[in-house]
């Protein structure tokens, strides 16, 4: 198809499709950080480093030429959370949820609800809520939460409503950080969680929910987060966080997010 002096094919239509798709990916993750100052100011001098080539000024080309290969190394280092995440959003929302036999060969047991002492678990957290003591309660689903638990003091201990409550209680040597809870078996407590620093985390929020929220961005696991302060009980999952649920929809908000295929979590 030949549009003005322009010999355009389906595959220009499709490049640039994708590459528009993949700048408005870049924008959402940098949107009102410092980083999308930065990116501009990248995007900025590609724009010129192209205008300049085009006008065949070899010495300023070959100066920006330079400055744009180390510009991308610097890009790398600066946007390093933000290229993290967004590897992270590809990985979980593509190949691995949306494709059965991958899952199969990965491991099922996060849908296997037996064995994961939920009822202990939703009992320990209203009675610590009632209370109104914080706490940090990390409970897996399908990945890997080795790393986090060696934050930690390892326990190793079967799950149950008087550990938890107790753990979490003032008084206790392993009441900072958050318990990290394993098919059923409580790995460790006073464990370090990442912390969600991004635009969209409000800025009232205070450190334990914000450690939720980074959690649940960084991997797959349900956080169930209950504030000193108010006494209210929240969940993170997938980097949301879902506030002040009711204690009788506690339970199954938790088995419908654990036992589902489904990334999001009914408001
Ligand atoms: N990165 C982290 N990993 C694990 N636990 C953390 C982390 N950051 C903070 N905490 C826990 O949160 C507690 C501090 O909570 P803070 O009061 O700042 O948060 P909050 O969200 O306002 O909670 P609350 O409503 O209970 O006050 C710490 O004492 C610690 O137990």
């Amino acid at each position: 198809m030949r549009v003005g002096f322009l010999n355009i094919n389906w595959a220009d239509v499709l490049d640039v499709f994708l590459v528009s798709i993949l700048l408005y990916q870049v924008y959402i993750l940098v949107r009102g950080s410092i980083a999308s100052r930065v990116f501009l100011g990248y995007l900025f001098v590609y724009v010129f480093y192209l205008v300049v080539k085009g006008l065949g000024l070899g010495l300023l080309t070959a100066i920006l030429q330079y400055f744009m290969g180390v510009g991308a190394v610097a890009l790398i280092v600066i946007f390093q959370q933000e290229i993290r995440r967004f590897l992270l959003i590809i990985g979980k929302s593509t190949v691995y949820t949306n494709n059965g036999f991958l899952k199969k060969m990965m491991g099922n047991s996060a849908l296997d609800l037996k064995g994961k002492n939920l009822k202990e678990i939703v009992d320990a957290s209203k009675t610590i809520a009632a209370n109104f003591t914080g706490a940090l309660i990390v409970v897996n689903k399908r990945d890997d939460l080795t790393k986090f638990v060696e934050t930690g003091e390892l326990l190793d201990a079967r799950v149950s409503k008087p550990l938890l409550v107790s753990l979490f209680n003032q008084y206790s040597e392993l009441h900072d950080g958050a318990v990290v809870i394993v098919d059923g078996v409580l790995k460790a407590a006073r464990c370090v969680l990442p912390v969600a620093d991004g635009v969209d985390v409000p800025s009232s929020l205070g450190f334990r929910h914000r450690a939720g929220m980074g959690m649940s961005e960084a991997t797959d696991a349900i956080i169930i987060v209950i504030s000193e302060q108010t006494g209210k009980i929240s969940l993170a999952v997938e980097g949301e966080l879902h506030s002040n649920i009711p204690y009788n929809e506690l339970e199954s908000r938790i088995e419908e997010y654990l036992a589902s295929d489904v990334q999001r979590m009914r408001k």
